[in-house]
């Protein structure tokens, strides 16, 4: 399986030496060749299975021989042995064909979990093999951050720096990104918003002297192997729901993309998924440019879903690849005229695409309040404000002959004043972390420039 970069001018690579790049060097996203379809056979097999193995059948075809098949099957089973729940991802009814995927069972409590341990055990056996080490630069509105640090603290062979928006994430958030006492990993505050952390990543990858020089990888999902992972639970779901033999409906709430992006590919590998619905809060991008056609920035209003507060949403550029035919040059003019002027159009043809493969709809903040609301008052379910959005969009959206999954991309705990103000009740931290408002903080505060935070990572590693 060879990796393709969406701008079309970056070497070609190996599934090894995209996870290790991250950003393709023409400023795209690595993209598989092409996607392996399985069978109806196939997919009827996975159901019932651990989740585990399901991982290891799914995943397996996209790695070619990064890990021999033992080794990738003790890297799945090292990845999901911390999770709080047998099920890995288990599925709740909360209404008639109404499910929530609840992806929060993980060490940070949120999805970012599913493919950031699989991350932080690939990058340990691939670095360990190749005698290298590498300085992972991550953006984060709050659950990446996390849940990066929480997969590579202690690692011999990398060095961590995660960059949040000083001010906007929630505390819990905060403190599982400035708790962790290891020397390897770094918790920077920036001067800004996501957009800001995420562009001051790109930027440096883009700076190929000090790319080069410190070995940057990257852990955002502009890292292909974060995508694949969270293929897994869409088959996992769908499966318990009766596919290949019923189509499945699933609602994502959405920043950056990339989940959703993940339900596509699990959708080209041939699961019947009927509706995948973009849902966003009232950074609402994404909605936008799905109703008008032109994708324009407007600036981002600190949300009670603080994750999903993005107006560059980096895996978008993955699905415009294959809606304009996989014509690099046409992404890469979109992207220059996106950095330009704040907005591209989408040409007809591929908006038509884009519509027959996604539906979309926000929630504003009232909205979300009032979901949290009455999904407790219904069925008992606390939401997380992120999955509130979603689950306000499925409603909209669902078809009621159609099972529809929304996925519950955080624990609620991880925002207790939003639910608080919301049901009245604070959501309690698990056991495993109820300390976690007593832990010592330790932060560095950087200002939004390239040069400044190239310099303190160059000080910091090399101390
Ligand atoms: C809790 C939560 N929900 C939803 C999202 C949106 O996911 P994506 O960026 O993959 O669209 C994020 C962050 O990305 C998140 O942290
Ligand atoms: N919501 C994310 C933003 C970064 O997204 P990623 O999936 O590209 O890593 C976060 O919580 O940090």
């Amino acid at each position: 399986m060879k990796y393709v970069s969406t701008r079309g001018k970056a070497p070609i690579l190996s599934f090894e030496e995209a996870m290790l790049t991250g950003l393709a060097r023409d400023g795209g996203l690595y993209v598989p060749e092409s996607v392996p379809e399985l069978s109806k056979a196939d997919i009827a097999a996975l159901a019932g299975l651990p989740y585990e193995e399901v991982a290891f059948r799914i995943m397996r075809p996209f790695i070619g021989d990064t890990f021999t098949e033992s080794e990738f099957a003790d890297i799945i089973a090292r990845a999901y042995s911390g999770f709080g729940h047998a099920a890995r991802a288990p599925l709740v009814q909360t209404g008639a064909n109404q499910f929530l995927l609840e992806l929060f069972h993980g060490p940070t409590l949120a999805f970012k979990d599913f493919a950031m341990q699989m991350i932080g055990q690939m990058f340990e056996a691939a670095l360990k093999r190749r005698g290298d080490r590498v300085t992972i630069i991550g953006a984060t509105s709050g659950d990446t951050g996390s849940a990066a640090i929480e997969a590579f603290r202690g690692l011999d062979a990398v060095d961590v720096f995660i960059l949040f928006p000083y001010g906007r994430v929630s505390e819990v958030q905060r403190r599982q990104m400035t708790t962790p006492s290891e020397d390897n990993v770094h918790a920077l505050a920036l001067d800004g918003d996501f957009d800001d952390c995420q562009a001051r990543v790109k930027d440096a990858f883009n700076h190929f002297d000090f790319r080069d020089r410190v070995r940057l990888a990257g852990v955002n999902s502009i890292n292909w192997a974060r995508v694949l992972a969270q293929v897994v639970y869409y088959f996992t779901a769908a499966t318990a729901l009766g596919a290949p033999y019923r189509k499945v409906s699933f609602t994502v709430p959405t920043g950056n993309f990339g989940d959703i992006f993940a339900g596509y590919i699990a959708r080209r590998m041939g699961l019947p998924i009927d509706k995948l619905v973009i849902a966003t809060n009232r950074n609402d991008i994404l909605h936008r440019t799905m109703e008008t056609g032109a994708y324009t920035k407007a600036g981002v209003d600190p949300t009670i879903s603080p994750s999903m507060d993005i107006q560059v949403s980096s895996n978008f550029e993955r699905v415009l690849f294959d809606v304009y035919d996989r014509d690099g040059s046409a992404v890469a003019d979109q992207m220059k005229m996106l950095s330009d002027t704040g907005s591209f159009p989408i040409s007809q043809g591929a908006l038509g695409r884009l519509r027959e493969l996604f539906e979309s709809g926000r929630a504003s903040e009232d909205e979300t309040t009032a979901t949290i609301a009455a999904m407790f008052r219904n069925s008992g379910e606390i939401l997380c404000p992120h999955t509130a959005v979603g689950a306000k969009v499925a409603l909209e959206k669902a078809d009621p002959s159609v099972p529809m999954v929304t996925l519950a991309t955080a624990h609620p705990a991880k925002f207790p004043d939003a639910v608080e103000a919301a049901m009245g009740l604070r959501p309690p931290l698990p056991n495993r972390m109820s300390d976690l408002y007593e832990r010592p903080e330790r932060v560095t505060r950087v200002t939004n420039d390239l040069a400044a935070i190239e310099t303190l990572i160059e000080e910091k590693i090399s101390a």
